[in-house]
């Protein structure tokens, strides 16, 4: 007999709804920011604060079950899946967006259960569209069902990307090779929302053709490639093969084509992966603000003067 997590997805929207208020009332207020691993990979006391609200509540109503949350892991938490329960929780996915106020923001929370992921949930906050998918039981937005394009003519299609954090050359210099390229095929076009989650939402609502990043973590995609396969569309790694949550290497696309035109295309720079190393998110997150570190100190102070720094 098939378990049915329907419940438990029900109980992840009722308590994604709660948590969109959090970011909502957070939204225009001045935020503290803080960095992780790079100079652009920002953090705020309402990511913090929303995943702890998801992962309190959570635990209240099923003790035990496991998580992996992006901020617990930033603290030193290990982002180990196991075949156990597992609610896979990305509090504010578009901190860089919620810093800057641009308004795409989503809370992603997927539930994984042998390791398959059972359901998950997208909340584009300011767009007020929620995202859901239960594994072979379709893909909604708004309790609207949604379908991929489809397209298959790689030339003809609207790619999602990211940017990512990351800043150093070989990241960098991949990151545009690999725009550059799918330019030159041509394509119709590249954009960047700013939340992997959304991205990949939009492929699933027909408004993009493809999503590929490398760098990603689980959280930012689990639920979203629920979502796209739900919605009718391919998920694979970005060599084509078979897509691995914990690789932080994925390709979303409308149809195999198209996956495969990217696949193509797409190189990836090494990554270390979720479930290998650990270490890769320091525990102590340097606080800006008062305390600027040189290697930042130009970029925040010259850039972003609206903000609390
Ligand atoms: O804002 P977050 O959760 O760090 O995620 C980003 C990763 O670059 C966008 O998906
Ligand atoms: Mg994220
Ligand atoms: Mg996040």
């Amino acid at each position: 007999v098939m378990a049915d997590w329907g419940k438990c997805l029900d109980f992840g929207v009722s308590i994604a709804r709660q948590a969109r208020t959090v970011v909502l009332d957070a939204f225009e207020a001045q935020k503290v920011v803080s960095l992780k691993t790079s100079p652009a990979d920002l953090v705020t006391e309402t990511d913090q604060g929303v995943e702890n609200l998801l992962i309190s509540a959570i635990k209240e109503k099923y003790p035990t079950h496991k998580f992996i949350g992006e901020e617990s892991v930033a603290a030193g938490a290990s982002p180990v899946l196991t075949d156990s329960p597992t609610w896979i929780i990305d509090p504010i996915d578009g901190t860089t967006n919620f810093v800057h106020r641009f308004p795409f923001v989503a809370i992603s929370i997927a539930f994984a259960v042998n390791k398959q992921t059972e359901f998950g949930i997208v909340y584009s906050c300011m767009e007020d569209k929620l995202y859901r998918a239960q594994r072979g039981k379709g893909a909604f937005c708004n309790d609207i069902p949604l379908r991929t394009s489809g397209l298959e003519d790689i030339t003809k299609a609207l790619v999602v990307t990211e940017i990512g954090t990351e800043r150093d050359d070989l990241s960098l210099s991949t990151l545009t090779s690999n725009i550059y390229r799918l330019l030159k095929i041509p394509i119709h076009g590249i954009r960047a929302v700013g939340t992997a989650a959304v991205d990949m939402c939009l492929v699933a609502s027909a408004g993009a053709d493809a999503y590929y990043h490398v760098g990603m973590h689980c959280w930012d995609i689990a639920a979203s490639a629920l979502i796209v396969s739900e919605a009718g569309g391919v998920v694979h790694d970005i060599s084509g093969g078979k897509f691995d949550l914990m690789s932080r290497r994925v390709i979303a696309a409308s149809s195999r084509t198209v996956a495969r035109g990217i696949a193509q295309v797409v190189e990836a720079f090494p990554c270390e992966r979720d479930d290998g190393l650990p270490d890769l998110l320091p525990l102590d997150p340097k606080v800006i603000g008062l305390n600027l570190t040189s290697r930042c100190s130009t970029l925040v102070q010259g850039t972003y003067p609206k903000l609390l720094w």
